[in-house]
């Protein structure tokens, strides 16, 4: 991967650009065209190796892609995606971030002849973590996925933080309902604690600036010590303390888990409706 690969990015958005500026710090990309209506993200103007197209019909003449990254909304996917079959060849790979969209609709907008063994697809669910090196990623491929393609895809999520490969895609829809969607969840949890702060006396300032460096803080630790979770949590717990009274109120049968078993529940329903 010392060279870095060509690849086609169709869709800048929040997360195509973050994992974008990781490929070009990372070096994993060489030469990048990017197809986004909004034009090239700020980070990425003047950068000689990335240049802007409008279209599949307008990418650089001789320009072929070892990877062509869709990141477009699930919801466009089926209008914009036919016009890419030309790009279908055995030495490209086409890696989706889409949630919902799965391999087998990839093959059947990407051509007729979508069984085709040369249609090599892989689809991953990233996190917007990425965008500080620090997302988690989780790639499943098809059948026509090489040895090289896949340590190509795995390069490239790679750079934008953790991977795991499965080979189940049914997978891909509880994982984006769990990593996926996950910081929103943890951001909602800022929120909430700043607000039950305020609640019991803080200034509005000064809650959320606590609330925020205790879960920027704790996930800094988590990150750092192998320690379980479940560990952690009892290292604050103090006996008959004052964690212990939260956690009898969020560990009870109507607490959190029940909570987030319905959340996790109902973002994975979502994920296999995006399919459809
Ligand atoms: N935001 C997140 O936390 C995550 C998003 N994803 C997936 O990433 C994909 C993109 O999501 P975001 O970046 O959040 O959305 P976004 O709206 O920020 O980015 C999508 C981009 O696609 C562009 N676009 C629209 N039509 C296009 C076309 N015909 N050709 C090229 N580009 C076009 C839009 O202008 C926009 O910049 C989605 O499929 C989503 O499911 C995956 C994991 C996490
Ligand atoms: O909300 C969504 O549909 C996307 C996929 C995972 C995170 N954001």
């Amino acid at each position: 991967m010392s060279e870095g690969c060509a690849l086609l990015l169709v869709g800048c958005g929040k997360m195509g650009g973050a994992m974008l500026d990781g490929w070009l710090a990372a070096g994993t990309a060489s030469r990048v065209v990017v197809v986004e209506p909004s034009g090239l993200p700020e980070s990425v103007r003047g950068n000689p190796a990335v240049s802007a197209a409008t279209g599949p019909a307008d990418l650089p003449s001789g320009f072929v892609p070892d990877v062509v990254v869709l990141a477009v909304k699930p919801q466009v996917m089926d209008t914009v995606l036919p016009g890419y079959r030309p790009l279908v060849r055995p030495g490209t790979v086409f890696l989706s971030i889409a949630a919902g969209k799965t391999i087998g609709s990839f093959e059947s907008l990407l051509g007729a002849d979508a069984a085709a063994p040369e249609l090599s697809i892989v689809r991953s669910m990233p996190n917007t973590p990425a965008a500080i090196g620090r997302g988690m990623t989780v790639a499943v491929g098809n059948a026509a996925v090489t040895p090289s393609q896949r340590t190509l895809c795995d390069a490239l999520l790679r750079a934008v933080g953790d991977v795991a490969w499965v080979e189940d895609e049914l997978l891909l829809d509880p994982v984006t309902a769990v990593s996926g969607s996950g910081p929103a969840y943890v951001f909602l949890m800022v929120e909430a604690m700043a607000k039950a702060g305020e609640a019991a006396g803080l200034p509005a300032e000064l809650a959320m600036r606590l609330a925020r460096a205790t879960v920027a803080g704790a996930g800094e630790l988590m990150h750092q010590s192998p320690t379980p979770a479940a560990d952690l949590r009892k290292a604050v717990t103090s006996p008959n303390g004052t964690t212990q009274a939260a956690l009898d109120v969020l560990m009870a049968g109507d607490g959190l888990q029940p909570l987030m078993d319905r959340a996790i529940a109902a973002a994975t329903r979502r994920s296999q409706e995006l399919a459809r």
